[in-house]
């Protein structure tokens, strides 16, 4: 039996059973002791009141009203029997007594003596007259019914018991609710504590105060030790859960750093060159694995603790180790590039060195990483040598020329020798590359390019500037300007000679000549610039005179060198300013009709007047201002035909314009003719593209392919100055062509020369059998216009007819005709 409550309700349950048994006990005794007592005195009094009320009907023996009295007292039912007795006599005066069923009856006898009994005198009254006396004295007997004072003792008990009963249930009423108050409150004690106890603070809530009672007290503690509770339990909790966060922190950070090293593992394995990681005393910490490769240390071989002597041979190991002590001193970093040779193989390999420095400054190690460079140094070689020297000869190049110049210049001036320039350019080298390819053309100058450094000596320059164009720089001649130049043309012959050998290019044997310009130097008197210019004239004139020539520079070449630079300024100006016009020649046929015109251009220069092409064209094609001159002529050339469209007498002429193998070669020329006739709202067929034989053969796939889409637009094609050239019947066999032009340069002595004669039957011969037109130009006698007709040539072209006129002068030449 655990409960307390219960306990102390069996408790008093006990001490109130055993308290109300030994109560019982005394109170039955004290009762009926009380009773008793309590019924004598009321017998006493009875008996006095009897004594009283009997003393006259005694004295007077009046039997009647005494039974009445006597009755009277028989009324109580604890009174069993009374009788008044004359003691004198012992006698019974009177009697009454109540039978065993309760009834009185009057008895003459005294009842036997009996414990509960009353006996009394009764005197007589003092107002009785002795007289009237009838007897002198009397007794009262009164009997008492023990069952009925048990029985009234019963049922005072039984009162009192049950008052006793009625009390106690109260008092067990009273002690529960007492009770009540003590334990509810002492349960939610119990309960807060049971769950405190359980480790359930959190869930325990503040005891609610119960008014007035000495409970608040210990609620008031409980809640504070509560709060405090709860504020450990809080605190603790806070400190669990950030000493659960710093250990995941920790964890976490553990990790991070396990990874974080595996990173770095990983990185440092695999980069593709050595690092390696040394404390202040050059003993390795670390190294990852192509450190491992390129000193060939075993996976298994234990590389923490080892120097650089345990791993290369000393010297090495001693460079390294000074090294590394530059980079602790001195807390920088160290770069080296070395040769390094490993199993008879050398390679150039970099280092680069850093120092690790902690927070305070001081170095605690070292950090290195060193990686093969040596096809880098490879590539960097070449690229130097690329950017000094030309890839196809290996000669030097233009840059390593003049700076080799710039040095020479600077020797002359120490030592007052000469040098000279000598400008190499191969005659006709272009047509070479034109019948047999570049590759050919390639060969050739890989051969040439030998024989000019055969012919120098050591501490002379042989470079190639571009294209044919090669510079010979020789130094240390003599200080005298005559020897110089002696043997200057001596070693420029001996090229000359040797340049002009057959070469075996493939199958092909070719043989070719050079012209050479040259110019002295001395003492820095020239610059650069000047000294090539010179050599460059010099050149020119070679070229100008006989070709396989050297010629020394003269002054009055480079006056014309600088005349030439000026045209082309005022080209320019020309272009921009519309200083140009086209004349028209008219081209006809036996019947002396006209057929059309050639457009030529002329040049209104400002200062020299009229200009012919031959003076500028040159020009233009060199400089590339024959792209927009070509446009110009095409689009003014496009303006006429529409002009012409107006007039019944131009209106079936068509107009033969010169076009450049600069400008054909254009990537949007046939574009630029298309709209061109659309702007002018033209047909093609009216306008005939004149195209000299040298554009026609360079690149031939991609001039076939150009002429076929001008073709195909309607526009006519005639190829100009035919004779010139190579003239290939299996390249003109091929070309879309509508028209042959026979050179002047036939027409001219045609009745004389009998070679002449042949080449024009010829080439009519030929243009028929291909179906082509043919046209003769330079047409100046009527003799050689016969002479055309009877070998079959019946369009012309030639000052017999007219010159090219402004377009006023050959409308009127057209309304004459
Ligand atoms: N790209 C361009 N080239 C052009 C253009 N205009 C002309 N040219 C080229 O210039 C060359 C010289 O032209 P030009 O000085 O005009 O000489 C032409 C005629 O004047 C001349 N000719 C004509 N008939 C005679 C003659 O009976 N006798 C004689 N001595 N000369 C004559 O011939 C030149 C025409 O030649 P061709 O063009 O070959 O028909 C000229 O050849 C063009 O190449 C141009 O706009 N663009």
């Amino acid at each position: 039996m655990k409960s307390i409550r219960l306990r102390l309700i069996v408790l008093f349950i006990l001490v109130t059973t055993a308290t109300l048994s030994a109560f019982g006990v005394y109170a039955q005794l004290q009762l009926s002791r009380e009773l008793e007592s309590r019924f004598v005195r009321q017998q006493q009094e009875v008996l006095n009141q009897l004594q009283t009320n009997l003393a006259y009907p005694v004295w007077i023996l009046d039997r009647d009203l005494m039974l009445a009295k006597l009755e009277g007292v028989l009324s109580a039912p604890e009174v069993s029997a009374i009788y008044l007795l004359d003691p004198v006599r012992n006698d019974v005066i009177a009697g009454i007594k109540r039978d065993t069923r309760g009834v009185l009856e009057m008895s003459a006898k005294l009842s036997n003596p009996s414990p509960l009994m009353l006996r009394s005198q009764i005197y007589p009254p003092p107002h009785i007259d002795e007289s009237r006396r009838r007897i002198s004295t009397a007794h009262i007997v009164i009997y008492f019914s023990r069952a009925q004072i048990d029985q009234k003792l019963r049922l005072a008990l039984s009162q009192r018991i049950i008052e006793v009963l009625t009390m106690d249930f109260i008092l067990l009423v009273m002690l529960i609710l007492s009770l009540r108050m003590v334990f509810i409150p002492l349960r939610g004690l119990r309960d807060a504590l049971n769950r405190l106890a359980s480790n359930q603070a959190e869930e325990v809530e503040e005891l609610s105060y119960i008014q007035r009672s000495e409970f608040d007290q210990v609620i008031d503690a409980f809640n504070r030790t509560l709060s405090k509770l709860k504020m450990i339990i809080l605190r603790r909790s806070q400190a669990e859960s950030m000493a659960h966060d710093a250990l995941e922190q920790v964890r976490a950070g553990q990790q991070q750093l396990m990874r974080k090293e595996s990173y770095q593992r990983a990185l440092l394995d695999n980069f593709p060159f050595a690092v390696w990681l040394k404390d202040t005393e050059s003993r390795y910490l670390s190294a990852n694995v192509a450190f491992r490769n390129l000193f060939d240390i075993d996976k298994a071989d234990e590389i923490v603790g080892k120097n650089d002597f345990d791993i290369v041979p000393p010297a090495m190991a001693a460079g390294y180790r000074a090294a590394d002590r530059e980079v602790i001193a001195n807390k920088k970093n160290v770069y080296l590039e070395e040769q390094i040779t490993r199993d008879g193989h050398s390679s150039w390999v970099e280092t680069y060195k850093a120092p690790v420095i902690d927070d305070q400054g001081v170095v605690f190690g070292t950090v290195g990483f060193l990686r093969d460079i040596s096809e880098r140094m490879a590539a960097a070689e070449e690229i130097k040598h690329l950017a000094f020297y030309d890839p196809l000869t290996r000669l030097p190049n233009r840059r390593l020329l003049l700076d080799r110049l710039k040095q020479a210049l600077a020797m002359s001036l120490r030592n007052s020798r000469h040098g000279a320039l000598l400008m190499v350019d191969l005659d006709l080298f272009k047509d070479l590359n034109d019948m047999h390819g570049h590759d050919m053309g390639d060969l050739l100058l890989q051969q040439v390019a030998q024989r000019l450094s055969a012919c120098i000596r050591e501490g002379d320059t042989v470079s190639r500037f571009g294209g044919d164009e090669f510079i010979v720089m020789l130094e240390n001649l003599s200080g005298n300007s005559a020897e110089a130049a002696s043997q200057t043309k001596l070693i420029g012959e001996k090229i000359l000679a040797a340049l002009s050998l057959p070469y075996q290019l493939d199958t092909h044997q070719y043989q070719l000549s050079a012209s050479i310009g040259a110019s002295l130097f001395v003492s820095q008197e020239k610059t650069i610039e000047e000294l090539m210019k010179q050599a460059d004239i010099a050149m020119y004139q070679a070229k100008n005179a006989h070709r396989n020539t050297l010629c020394f520079f003269d002054p009055h070449m480079q006056h014309a060198i600088e005349q030439h630079a000026k045209l082309e300024l005022e080209l320019r100006q020309a272009l921009a300013q519309n200083q140009f016009e086209l004349y028209y020649q008219i081209q006809m046929n036996s019947a002396h009709q006209a057929l059309g015109a050639e457009a030529l251009i002329r040049w209104h220069h400002p200062h020299k007047g009229l200009m012919y092409p031959r003076e500028f064209i040159p020009l233009a094609e060199e400089s590339g201002l024959i792209l927009k001159l070509g446009y110009w002529v095409m689009e003014s050339a496009c303006a006429q035909l529409k002009l012409w469209q107006q007039n019944p007498l131009t209106r079936p002429l068509v107009l033969a314009i010169n076009v450049s193998a600069k400008q054909f070669r254009q990537a949007n020329f046939v574009a630029q003719v298309q709209e061109l006739l659309e702007k002018y709202q033209i047909s093609a067929k009216l306008l005939k593209f004149e195209l000299t034989e040298s554009l026609l053969l360079d690149n031939i796939e991609d001039t076939i392919a150009t002429m076929n889409r001008l073709k195909s637009m309607g526009l006519q094609f005639s190829l100009d100055d035919f004779g010139t050239g190579y003239s290939s019947l299996q390249y003109l066999k091929r070309l879309p062509l509508d028209q042959i032009k026979i050179d002047q340069s036939f027409v001219r002595d045609l009745a004389t020369d009998a070679n002449d004669k042949a080449i024009v039957r010829t080439v009519i011969a030929m243009a028929h059998s291909l179906n082509l037109d043919v046209i003769a130009e330079g047409v100046e006698t009527e003799e050689q216009r016969q002479n055309l007709s009877a070998k079959g040539c019946v369009h012309y072209q030639g000052y017999l007819f007219s010159k090219p006129l402004p377009i006023q002068d050959f409308l009127a030449l057209l309304k004459q005709n």
